[in-house]
């Protein structure tokens, strides 16, 4: 099986180029380095090693929006098997699948390739399309995440290992300035007052927060979580409980699951797909939910944590 490894140096404030240099100083293996050098670079590389037709282990040093990005590529290609290596700042990709640690381990996989088919849930709308192997959220959780990726303050903090404040400090001043919307999801009635929306294909998002205890990523199913109809203090508290997936006890807090969700928003209001900004869903448009059933193939072994 050949070997391309894909990193994005910019990934976890160059934690992902480290751990390169340190893997490429004892991996045997020879493989093709594919470095990312923009958003949307990754899926590229992803294609155009499913166009080759060889049965390739796409190892990807990275953190939730580079393997995005790369299982977005991979997507269809049988002959294509994703890896990864943590490399990311939240990396809640690695909190759920099984990811490599060591050459050993790389090395082990290369001589005897295992996988096993995954779920990939897809979002659609007029205006927003996209696919994602974690979670796709609309609302509030897609305000911070969208404020933090551009925030200067966050690129500042992070040079002398502050960044987490940096987090904490827009996620504050976001809940102050956030205007609830009213939700209405098919087949299962309409909520008031919503803070945000959350498709999930595994429990994770936010770097850590276990906002969907009970998802599986191969089931054929996502859960469906919204938070509604709660003060601003009280929203705050509950993210704290997230974080022991203690939220789903909240009457305000709804869980719902199915392989597919149409849901309508009644403002515009922006939305991500694992971790990234994917556009703003305009006032009162279907967006479809829908689980792409075991579409991509994850490479791990008995050695893969
Ligand atoms: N050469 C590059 N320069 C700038 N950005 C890049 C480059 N290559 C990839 N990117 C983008 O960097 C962004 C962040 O990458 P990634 O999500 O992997 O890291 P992270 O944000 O540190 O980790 P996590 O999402 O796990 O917190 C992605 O949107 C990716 O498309």
């Amino acid at each position: 099986m050949r070997l391309v490894i894909i990193v994005n140096d910019y990934a976890g404030h160059g934690r992902a180029k480290r751990k390169f240099e340190k893997l490429s100083k004892t991996l045997q293996t020879p493989y093709i380095l594919e470095r990312t050098n923009a958003t949307g670079h990754a899926v590229e590389i992803a294609k155009k090693y499913g166009e080759l037709q060889e049965p390739t282990l796409l190892l990807t040093i990275g953190g939730d929006g580079t393997i995005h990005e790369v299982i977005k590529g991979a997507v269809s290609y049988e002959h294509l098997v994703v890896g990864v290596m943590n490399g990311g700042s939240g990396n809640d990709f690695g909190r759920a699948f099984p990811t490599f640690t060591t050459a050993h381990q790389i090395e082990s996989f290369i001589q005897n390739p295992t996988s096993l088919p995954y779920d990939l849930g897809a979002v659609k709308s007029v205006d927003v399309e996209d696919v994602f192997m974690n979670n796709c959220g609309f609302g509030f959780d897609a305000v911070v995440t969208y404020e933090v990726n551009r925030s200067k303050m966050k690129a500042w903090l992070n040079k002398i290992s502050l960044g987490k404040l940096a987090y904490v400090w827009i996620l504050i001043r976001e809940l102050f300035r956030f205007k609830p919307f009213d939700l209405t999801i098919e087949n299962h009635g309409h909520l008031k007052n919503c803070y945000f929306v959350v498709a999930s294909n595994q429990p994770y998002f936010g770097g850590g927060m276990k906002i969907s205890p009970n998802s599986i990523s191969n089931d054929g199913l996502m859960e469906l979580t919204v938070v509604h109809d709660i003060t601003k203090l009280k929203l705050l508290l509950i993210f704290l409980t997230v974080f022991f997936g203690k939220h789903t006890k909240f009457n305000t807090v709804k869980s719902y699951k199915s392989s597919k969700f149409d849901i309508r928003l009644h403002d515009s209001v922006i939305g991500h797909a694992d971790g990234e900004y994917i556009g703003q869903a305009k006032e009162n448009q279907t967006i479809s939910y829908f689980v792409q059933e075991n579409n991509w193939r994850l490479g791990y072994n008995n050695l893969t944590k």
